[in-house]
C-alpha cells in the first residue's frame, strides 16, 4: 500500500478537485462518515456517549461531520471546539452550523477546560479532531492541556486522520500527542502513523479511501509504501546449488563467533545455495561443529584474533568465485581489519552487503562506497548510520525518511535503516516501511541473521531492491514467529534462524495469512 506525506496528500487533493471534480466538501463528508462508521462497527450508536474535540481546521471539520452522523444514529454527542473561531475554515464552519441547527450541544473552550474534562471522563468514545496534517508547530497552551485531558480520560479514543500532536511525516511527537485506540486516516496512511513514536500513538489504523480515485492512490509519484511481500521465485527442479547463489561471508573473529555463524548459516536456511565463510582460522573447528553445511575458509589472524590484512588477495579471489559478498558481522574494530575492509570495498565487483563493523570501517570514508559499480546494500541501525554519516541520531529522528532518501541517492546504495519500524531505501529514492518485527529482536545477533537472509533472497534470484526488502520482511516475520512461540523475551538470533524455512514456506504457500496479519485495514 502506498504511504502519503503531507505534500502528497496536498497534491492528491488538488488533483481530486481539478481532475475529477471531487470537492473537499465531498472528501470531508466521506471522512467524517468513515469515522462514524468505524465507531458503529464496534458500538451501538444509539445512546452512545460521544465527545468530539474539534480544532478550527479541516481536521476539526471531519470531527463535526462525524458528530452529525453519530447523532443521526441516536448517539448522545457533545462537541467542544478549541481554537480561534475567527480562523475557522470554510468547511469546518459549514459543518459547525449544521450541527448547531440540529441542536447538538457545542461549547467553545477558551480557557477553562473543567467542563470538558468532566465530559471526557463520562464519555464512551472520544473523537480527537484537533489537528491532522495541518499540525505545523509544537503543541502548547490550551491545546496541550486538552490533549492531556483526552489522554487522561480513560475513554476510548478515535483519532481523525492522525493522532493530534503527531507529525504526519516523521512520526515525531510535537510536544504532546493524543494516544489513540484507533486512527482513521484518509486516502492513504501517513508515514507518521508507521514510524515510532507516532506508530505507538496511532493504535489500530484504518485507511478510509473517501472516494479518491485509484489512480491517485497508486500514483507512481508516491515514493513511500508499506513493505509488502514479493513473489518468491520457484525453486526449479533441475537445479544445482550454484543456482541459488554462491555467497561469501567475510565475518567473525576469535571474539565474535556467533555473528559469522548466524549470517553464513541463515543464508542456507533462507534458501541460499552455497555458503562460504572466510573467518579467523581459530574459530573454524568450533563453527564447523555448529554448521557443517557451511564451507569454511580459515584466514590468518591478527594478534587479537581478528582477520589480518594478509588475507586480502585470497579474499579477492574468493570474491571472484562468489555471486554475493557479505562483509562485517563480528569483524571487530581492530584497525588492521578495518583497513582491510576499506581496501576491499571498492575492489569487490559483486553485490556487496556491508554490516556491523564493516560499516564502522567505512565511516567517514563514504567515497569508497560511492565509487563502487556493483550493487551495495548497507544495513545500519540508527547508531551505525549516525557514525557512518556524522549526523546525530536526534537530527536523523527528526526526518528518518528524508534522511534515508538523501543518503541512498548520495551513496547509490540500498540502505536498511534498522529499528522500529525498519525502513528500506533504494538509490532511486523509494522507501519501504516494514511492518513485521518486534522489540524482542533488539538483541545481539539479530542483525547478523538479516545479513544472511538478504544474501539468500539475492541467491533466490530477486533483484537487489526486492531481495533487500523481502529479507527485512522475512527477518521480522521470523522474529514475530518466535515471539508467538516463545514469548517476546525468547527471541534470539538462533531461534529466528531456525524458523526461517517455515517463514518462507508460509510466504510461499499462504501469503494471505501475511496480509491478514500485517496489512493495514481499509474502511
Ligand atoms: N485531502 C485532504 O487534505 C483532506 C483533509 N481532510 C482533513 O483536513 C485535515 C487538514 O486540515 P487543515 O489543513 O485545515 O489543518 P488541521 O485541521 O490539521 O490543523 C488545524 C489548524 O491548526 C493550526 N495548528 C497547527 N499546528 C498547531 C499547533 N501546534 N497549535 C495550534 N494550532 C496549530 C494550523 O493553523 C492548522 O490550520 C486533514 O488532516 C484531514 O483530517 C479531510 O477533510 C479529508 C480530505
Ligand atoms: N523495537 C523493535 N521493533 C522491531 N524490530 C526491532 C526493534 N528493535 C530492533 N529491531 C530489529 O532487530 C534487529 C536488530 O539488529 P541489530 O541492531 O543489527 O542487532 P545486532 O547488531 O546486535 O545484530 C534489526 O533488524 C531491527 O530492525
Ligand atoms: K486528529
Amino acid at each position: 500500500m502506498k504511504v502519503a506525506r503531507v505534500e502528497d496528500i496536498k497534491r492528491m487533493d488538488e488533483l481530486a478537485s481539478t481532475k475529477y471534480g471531487i470537492s473537499q466538501e465531498i472528501l470531508m463528508e466521506n471522512a467524517g462518515a468513515s469515522v462514524a462508521r468505524l465507531i458503529e462497527s464496534f458500538a451501538d450508536a444509539s445512546g452512545l456517549r460521544v465527545v468530539v474535540v474539534a480544532g478550527v481546521g479541516n481536521n476539526g471539520g471531519d470531527g463535526l461531520v462525524a458528530a452529525r452522523h453519530l447523532a443521526s444514529q441516536g448517539a448522545d454527542v457533545n462537541v467542544y471546539i478549541i481554537g480561534d473561531l475567527e480562523k475557522i475554515t470554510t468547511l469546518a464552519r459549514i459543518n459547525l452550523d449544521r450541527i448547531m441547527r440540529m441542536g447538538l450541544p457545542v461549547e467553545h473552550v477558551a480557557e477553562d477546560i473543567s467542563g470538558l474534562s468532566e465530559e471526557l471522563h463520562q464519555a464512551d468514545v472520544v473523537i480527537d479532531a484537533l489537528f491532522g496534517i495541518g499540525l505545523n508547530r509544537p503543541v502548547s497552551g490550551l491545546y496541550a492541556r486538552v490533549i492531556d485531558a483526552v489522554n487522561g480520560s480513560g475513554s476510548l479514543v478515535v483519532s481523525v486522520d492522525i493522532p493530534s500532536g503527531v507529525n504526519g511525516d516523521t512520526g515525531q511527537v510535537m510536544g504532546v500527542a493524543v494516544k489513540a485506540d484507533y486512527t482513521v486516516t484518509f486516502g492513504l496512511p501517513k508515514p507518521g502513523l508507521l514510524i515510532y513514536p507516532g506508530a505507538e500513538h496511532a493504535g489500530e489504523i484504518y485507511v478510509a479511501r473517501i472516494s479518491y480515485p485509484i489512480e491517485l492512490l497508486e500514483d507512481e509519484n508516491l515514493v513511500i509504501e508499506t513493505n509488502d511481500p514479493v513473489q518468491l521465485p520457484e525453486r526449479k527442479p533441475d537445479t544445482h546449488k550454484g543456482d541459488y547463489g554462491k555467497a561469501l561471508f567475510i565475518a567473525g573473529s576469535r571474539r565474535y563467533m556467533g555473528a559469522p555463524l548466524f549470517s553464513a548459516y541463515s543464508f542456507l536456511l533462507a534458501g541460499g545455495g552455497y555458503s562460504r565463510l572466510a573467518t579467523a582460522s581459530n574459530i573454524v573447528p568450533y563453527l564447523g561443529s555448529k554448521a557443517s553445511e557451511v564451507v569454511y575458509e580459515p584466514l590468518l589472524e591478527t594478534p587479537s584474533g581478528s582477520i589480518s590484512y594478509a588475507n586480502k588477495d585470497r579474499l579477492l579471489e574468493l570474491a571472484e568465485w562468489a555471486d554475493i559478498v557479505a562483509m562485517g558481522p563480528g569483524l571487530t574494530t581492530e584497525e588492521e581489519t578495518l583497513r582491510l575492509v576499506r581496501d576491499l570495498v571498492p575492489l569487490i565487483k559483486k553485490p556487496l552487503i556491508l554490516d556491523g563493523d564493516g560499516l564502522t570501517a567505512v565511516a567517514g570514508a563514504l567515497e569508497l562506497i560511492k565509487k563502487r559499480e556493483a550493487p551495495t546494500i548497507l544495513t545500519p541501525h540508527l547508531g551505525e548510520v549516525s557514525r557512518l554519516t556524522g549526523i546525530s541520531v536526534e537530527r536523523i529522528r527528526e526526518d528518518r525518511i528524508g534522511f534515508l532518501r538523501t543518503l541512498c541517492r548520495e551513496l547509490n546504495s540500498y540502505i536498511v535503516l534498522k529499528g522500529a519500524h525498519t525502513l528500506v531505501g533504494t538509490p532511486s529514492g523509494k522507501i519501504y516501511v516494514n511492518l513485521t518485527g518486534n522489540p524482542g529482536m533488539a538483541k545481539a545477533g539479530s542483525g547478523d541473521v538479516l545479513v544472511g537472509v538478504i544474501a539468500a533472497m539475492l541467491g533466490l534470484g530477486l533483484d537487489v531492491g526486492e531481495a533487500t526488502r523481502m529479507a527485512v520482511l522475512v527477518h521480522g516475520y521470523a522474529g514475530d514467529y518466535v515471539a508467538s512461540l516463545e514469548g517476546i523475551d525468547g527471541v534470539t538470533a538462533s531461534r529466528m534462524m531456525r524458523v526461517l524455512p517455515r517463514v518462507l514456506r508460509e510466504l510461499r504457500e499462504n501469503p494471505e495469512d501475511f496480509y491478514r496479519t500485517y496489512s493495514l485495514q481499509t474502511l
